[in-house]
């Protein structure tokens, strides 16, 4: 008996001690998750398009659009990749009116591609989602020449939004979300060397991809004045998805072993990273807001960077000429 309370006595404060860090733990993970979309809307005859919604954010808010009931096309660069989501999309919802089409952002024929055929088969777009997005890659050029964060975070969405616009004017009310980053506080727009010729550095490609990701939306906002077509921008948070996957330290089995399971308390789930998305995308209370950025389901302070608008008519011109848009 008397050993076993020796025992007791010696373990009783490890258990504790792993107790009090558990519970900490746990307390700030519940913090960390941010803000809810906890409205229930029904979305049953709307459409909508998520671009990279195959995983991560993106699949995350395919899944919420169809358990809701909307028809959704899940934009995706791997055709298989995107298959195997839907199947598994449309099997946890019950939704059959999920699809999935190739667009690979990178490659501009591909973008016209997958407008064209949209709009073939679809005569409406109520919510147009351009989540897809690329981080921390080394220097890539797309198909065209682009530097990769720039061509797929910002000009082929770009060029896909512009494509659909008559479609999202016509269904108008709808909406345009543009998933950007508190990452764009960080971005500079480098006319001088917008694809880092001279200069590379991943983080301030990819801050300079999610600062134009803003300046897109504030200035598309504006141009729909009157529409119909609202246009909002939006920070996700951090969230535990892949968008790491080019880091090599992310590979590492350290990081994999020992920091994933560390960083648990302080990333959200790819589902709570993907409310301020849905709230965007359907929160009735925004049915007229427009040019605004969001963050935990509210709005949130934009860097001064993004709300220079000359810069933002300045990318947009730009912009027309790279994705080759004859307005
Ligand atoms: N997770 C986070 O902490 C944060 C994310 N964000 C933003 O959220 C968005 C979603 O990221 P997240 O879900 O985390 O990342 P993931 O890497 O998990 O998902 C990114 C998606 O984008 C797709 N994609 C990449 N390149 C292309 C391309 N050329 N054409 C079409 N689709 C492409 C990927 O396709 P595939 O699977 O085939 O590679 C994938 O479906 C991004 O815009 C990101 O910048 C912003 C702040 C923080
Ligand atoms: C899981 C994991 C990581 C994840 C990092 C992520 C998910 C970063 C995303 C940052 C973005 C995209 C910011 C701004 O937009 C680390 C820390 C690399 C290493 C340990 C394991």
């Amino acid at each position: 008996m008397e050993i076993i309370i020796h025992f007791l006595h010696k373990i009783a404060p490890i258990f504790l001690a792993h107790g009090i860090v558990g519970i900490i733990a746990f307390c700030v993970r519940l913090y960390m998750q941010g803000g809810k979309f906890r409205k229930q809307t029904d979305e049953t005859g709307k459409v909508a398009i998520v671009t990279g919604g195959n995983t991560g954010l993106g699949r995350e808010t395919v899944m919420e659009l169809a358990r809701r009931g909307a028809t959704v096309y899940m934009a995706c660069r791997s055709k298989e990749k995107g298959e195997r989501a839907r199947k598994e999309i449309v099997k946890r919802t019950g939704n059959p009116n999920v699809f999935s089409r190739e667009c690979d952002l990178s490659s501009l024929d591909s973008i016209r591609q997958f407008a064209a055929d949209f709009k073939k088969e679809q005569s409406q777009l109520h919510v147009l989602i351009n989540n897809a997005g690329v981080f921390w890659e080394p220097r890539r050029l797309t198909k065209e020449g682009f530097e990769m964060h720039l061509g797929v975070n910002h000009i082929g969405h770009f060029l896909l939004t512009n494509l659909l616009l008559d479609v999202l004017e016509r269904t108008a009310p709808s909406r345009v979300v543009v998933v950007a980053s508190k990452a764009h506080e960080r971005g500079q727009i480098h006319v001088e060397d917008m694809h880092g010729q001279d200069f590379y550095d991943e983080g301030v490609a990819y801050c300079q991809s999610k600062l134009a990701n803003i300046l897109f939306a504030r200035e598309l906002a504006k141009r729909l004045e009157g529409t119909g077509v609202t246009v909002n921008a939006l920070n996700p948070g951090i969230a535990d998805t892949e968008i790491a996957r080019n880091m090599i330290f992310f590979q590492t089995k350290f990081a994999q072993t020992l920091l994933r399971p560390l960083l648990w308390s302080v990333m959200k789930t790819p589902r709570n990273g993907a409310q301020t998305t849905l709230y965007a995308a359907l929160d009735p209370d925004l049915a007229k807001v427009s040019g605004q950025y969001f963050s935990d389901c509210k709005l949130a302070h934009l860097a001064p960077a993004a709300l220079d608008d000359q810069m933002a008519n300045w990318l947009w011109a730009q912009s027309e000429k790279w994705a080759q848009i004859a307005l």
